[in-house]
This record gives structure tokens, C-alpha cells and sequence, in this order.
């Protein structure tokens, strides 16, 4: 992975085609990003302004939030293919405010927010288990990083597959790093995966992610948004907590893809786990390395102790099988041998020589 600290602005300019609409990404609360291609270094980027606010220069509040998330990500840039999006580096410093552009490793393939909500395929059971103990793995990754990293705006539209299909985190805005004086941030966060009881500075810890990551997984499995006005009740957690309660688990699953019966102790854990995590008191809700380390093996057990059955389920077959096609000769080895021989091992005799 070839890693630029700084890169030059005209470079980006150019790569981005001048910041035109037809590189434009999408638009954040406080930055545009753009795709950009350096054909020199063979790069494709996403490099991200501060928005402008409809003033001549970017507004200082969303200038302050990017030079925010370049300082999170080169934090935590020292680890090799992180489970967040790739900091590439920034744009050499001009003295300009305007100039200041984030640079990150372009993700291809979209949002999670796009996968299950506007994509005409949804993603099958296996897929949802998968990028889940990713994600929650991406949020341990931040916890424990040093300085610890606090997200507060893990939300579907955050989450960014990249070219090998893998989720990321992506958007630090908001991020605050341990250190950074915590008693002068104000709560923040989006209506639906914000933590109800994060009012006030002092509120703020490691478990208002684990909250919206519990969201984000009731997402996954649901197939509904955080809020969706159209229904009622219109958050997925208000909805959904009460059919956990009563172990109603089909009822809460996405029925636009069957949940194959292998699969359902698996997703009934996830569902348990998220409902730990949106607990309203903070002391209910885990940490999530306790999520990621017991509770994901048992994600992945769970999904992968079918394919042993069916395994195991494949070699009972054969062996009936050839029972049958070996039953007479059965009685022929016995009487040869003049003894006693098991029929397990008369059986397992003639399969083995059989494969030979
Ligand atoms: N590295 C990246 N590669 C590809 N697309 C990206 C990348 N980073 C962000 N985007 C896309 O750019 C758009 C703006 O992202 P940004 O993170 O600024 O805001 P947002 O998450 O959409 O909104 P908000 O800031 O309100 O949470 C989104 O559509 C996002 O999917």
C-alpha cells in the first residue's frame, strides 16, 4: 500500500477535475467528497473539502471538523489495512483554509445504508453475519486504539464497502480522541442511532458507539431504517426491542430473503446482542470488546456448524449407500472369513477400497 502524507493541491485539483460535479460524491454535513484519479501514481482517491456554506471560503465550523477527522485518521493510521477507511494524507499546507482537503483510499462499491435500503439485491444472511463481526470489530479497533477513539456517528451511510467487499468506517467528523479536553465537547451524533442518554459533555463514552452500533445491527438484520417516518413506531429500535422480548425473532428479520433454518440461532444472538447494546442505561449495554470477542466466535460458529452438518450429513448418505450395494457381499466376506466380523468394519472395508 503505497501511503502519501501530503500531496500537492494542484495535483488534487486536477485529479478531481477541478472539484467538478460530475467527480462529486455526495455531500456531507460538512464536507463534499470527490472521486480523483492520479494517473501518475495510478490512484484513485476520495478527497474530501470542507463545505463552503454558500460563502467565497469554507465555513470555520466545517474546517475545524475536517482538520478533526485528518487528525483521528493519521492517528490511526499506523496499523496495517485498518478496519477503517484508508487515510491517504492531506493536501500540503498553503496557509490557506481553502486549500485544506483530506485525502482517503476511494471506496468502490457504496454504503451499507445502500446495500440493504436501496440496492434491488439485498445482502443474503451469511453476507449481513459477516459485516456485522466486522463492524464490531472496526469499533473495537477505535476503542482500543491509543489515544482511544470514540466515533459518535457510526450510522449505515458510514460504513463503506471497500473494493474486496469489506465494510469500513468511514466518516470522523465527529470523532473525539481521548485526551482532547472531553468536558468542552457537545453531544452530537444523527437522530436514530444517537444515544438518548448522551446530553450532556460528561455523557460521553465508549458506550454511546456501542449504542448506534447496536442500531446499525438491528439495521442489518431488519432490513428498516433507524427512522422511518412512514411507519410506526418509526425507529427500528422501538420497533424492534419489544419482538426481541418475546423471541418474535422472524417477525424482526428482512423477508425479502428467506433465513435459512441453519441460520436462525445465529441471527437470534445478534438480535440479543443488539438489544444489550441499545439498552437505555449505559451501565446494561456491553463493551464491545466483550461483543467481539465471545459473541462474534459465536456468530461464526453458529453459521459455520451447518456446513459441518451438511458435511457430515453428505458422508452419512454415501455410507448408506454403499451399505446397500454392499449387503450381500456382506454375507459372502462372513462366511469366507469363517468368523465374526462387525458389519461397521465389513462396511468401512469395502468403502475404503471402493475410494482406492
Ligand atoms: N473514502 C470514500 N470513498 C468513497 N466515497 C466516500 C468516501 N468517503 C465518503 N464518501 C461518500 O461521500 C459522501 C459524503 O460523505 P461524508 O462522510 O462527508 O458525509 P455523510 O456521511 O454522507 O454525511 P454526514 O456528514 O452528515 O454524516 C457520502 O455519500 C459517502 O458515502
Amino acid at each position: 500500500m503505497i501511503i502519501i502524507k501530503e500531496f500537492d493541491y494542484e495535483d488534487l485539483v486536477k485529479a478531481t477535475q477541478s472539484f467538478s460535479q460530475s467527480t462529486l460524491v455526495g455531500k456531507g454535513s460538512h464536507g463534499s467528497v470527490y472521486k480523483g484519479i492520479l494517473a501518475a501514481q495510478n490512484l484513485v482517491l476520495a478527497v474530501k473539502r470542507a463545505s463552503f456554506n454558500g460563502q467565497l471560503q469554507p465555513h470555520p465550523d466545517n474546517v475545524k471538523k475536517l482538520d478533526n477527522e485528518i487528525k483521528v485518521l493519521s492517528s490511526l493510521r499506523d496499523r496495517q489495512n485498518p478496519p477503517v477507511v484508508n487515510f491517504l494524507g492531506m493536501s500540503r499546507d498553503l496557509g490557506s483554509k481553502e486549500n485544506k482537503l483530506l485525502v482517503m483510499e476511494f471506496m468502490p462499491n457504496g454504503s451499507l445504508h445502500d446495500l440493504l435500503h436501496v440496492s434491488t439485491s439485498p445482502p443474503l444472511w451469511t453476507k449481513r453475519i459477516e459485516i456485522a463481526v466486522h463492524i464490531s470489530r472496526a469499533v473495537q479497533f477505535l476503542h482500543e486504539s491509543n489515544p482511544s477513539v470514540i466515533h459518535r456517528d457510526i450510522k449505515s451511510t458510514n460504513i463503506l464497502f471497500d473494493s474486496n467487499w469489506n465494510p469500513r468506517l468511514a466518516d470522523f467528523g465527529l470523532a473525539v480522541s481521548q485526551p482532547d479536553s472531553l468536558s468542552r465537547i457537545q453531544p452530537a451524533g444523527t437522530i436514530g442511532y444517537l444515544d438518548p442518554s448522551y446530553t450532556s459533555p460528561d455523557k460521553l463514552s465508549t458506550k454511546i458507539d456501542v449504542f448506534s452500533f447496536g442500531v446499525v445491527l438491528l439495521e442489518i438484520i431488519s432490513g428498516r431504517k433507524a427512522i422511518d417516518l412512514s411507519r410506526a413506531p418509526s425507529s427500528v429500535v422501538d420497533w424492534a426491542m419489544p419482538l426481541i422480548k418475546e423471541d418474535q425473532i422472524a417477525e424482526v428479520c428482512d423477508k425479502r430473503v428467506a433465513l435459512p433454518p441453519y441460520m436462525e440461532a445465529a441471527v437470534r444472538h445478534i438480535l440479543r446482542v443488539a438489544a444489550r447494546c441499545v439498552s437505555p442505561e449505559e451501565e446494561n449495554r456491553p463493551e464491545i470488546a466483550e461483543i467481539v470477542l465471545t459473541e462474534s466466535c459465536h456468530f461464526i460458529e453458529r453459521v459455520r456448524f451447518p456446513i459441518w452438518t451438511m458435511v457430515l450429513g453428505s458422508v452419512n448418505s454415501f455410507m448408506l449407500l454403499k451399505r446397500k450395494r454392499i449387503k450381500s457381499v456382506k454375507c459372502e466376506k462372513k462366511s469366507e472369513v469363517g468368523g465374526e466380523i462387525s458389519r461397521g468394519k465389513i462396511i468401512l472395508r469395502e468403502i475404503l477400497a471402493e475410494l482406492h
